[in-house]
């Protein structure tokens, strides 16, 4: 099975020249679905890492899909102003936009080697931002693992910069 088959590009959205990667028919296909989370797992467990944590929003479900999988906690980190307690907060650039991410200091244990998973590498701008938003809270980062890599935006170059070790599992 090729997932990225399961991955269409829509051009031109959400702004003109972006050439954007919908997940929606990957989700609706239990088989592509599986095999995504199988192979994401399988890539997770090159890591040694306590904890996950999932990108709000996409981030979300293949987060949570691989703490049930790999049997790890979840941590969320969210949109601005969804956190009941939230204590930090970083902001950042991203392909299309700008955008900030919030943490709250209760969401792990002090000790937490952390896991960053998202849906989609592409300038990398989200995932070194949640790298700021564990370390300012303290905990340890093991590095970083995605469904896709969009690479002419040199995402992992920046990830590099940022001394993050990135995993995905597809590269277009
Ligand atoms: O590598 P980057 O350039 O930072 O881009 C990657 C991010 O962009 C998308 O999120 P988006 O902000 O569109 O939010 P969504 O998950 O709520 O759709 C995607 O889910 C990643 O989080
Ligand atoms: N081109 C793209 N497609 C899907 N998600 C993205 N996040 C950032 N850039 C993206």
């Amino acid at each position: 099975m090729n997932l990225i088959d399961y991955l269409p590009v829509v051009p031109d959205f959400p702004k003109p020249g972006i050439f954007f990667r919908d997940i929606s028919p990957l989700l609706a296909n239990p088989i592509a679905f599986q095999h995504a989370i199988d192979q994401m797992s399988l890539l997770a467990l090159e890591f040694e890492f306590s904890h996950i944590l999932g990108i709000e929003s996409r981030g979300f479900i293949f987060a949570s899909a691989l703490a049930y999988r790999n049997q790890k906690g979840l941590a969320l980190a969210r949109k601005p102003n969804k956190l009941p307690q939230a204590s930090h907060r970083q902001s950042f650039g991203l392909e299309y936009g700008n955008d900030s991410l919030e943490l709250q200091q209760a969401a792990l244990p002090a000790d937490a080697k952390v896991l960053i998973i998202d849906d989609v590498l592409a300038t990398g701008g989200t995932i070194v931002a949640a790298k700021k938003l564990l370390e300012s809270a303290g905990f340890r980062i093991a590095g970083a693992l995605s469904l896709l890599e969009i690479r002419f935006l040199n995402g992992l170059q920046l990830l590099n910069q940022h001394q993050i070790e990135h995993k995905t599992v597809l590269t277009v």
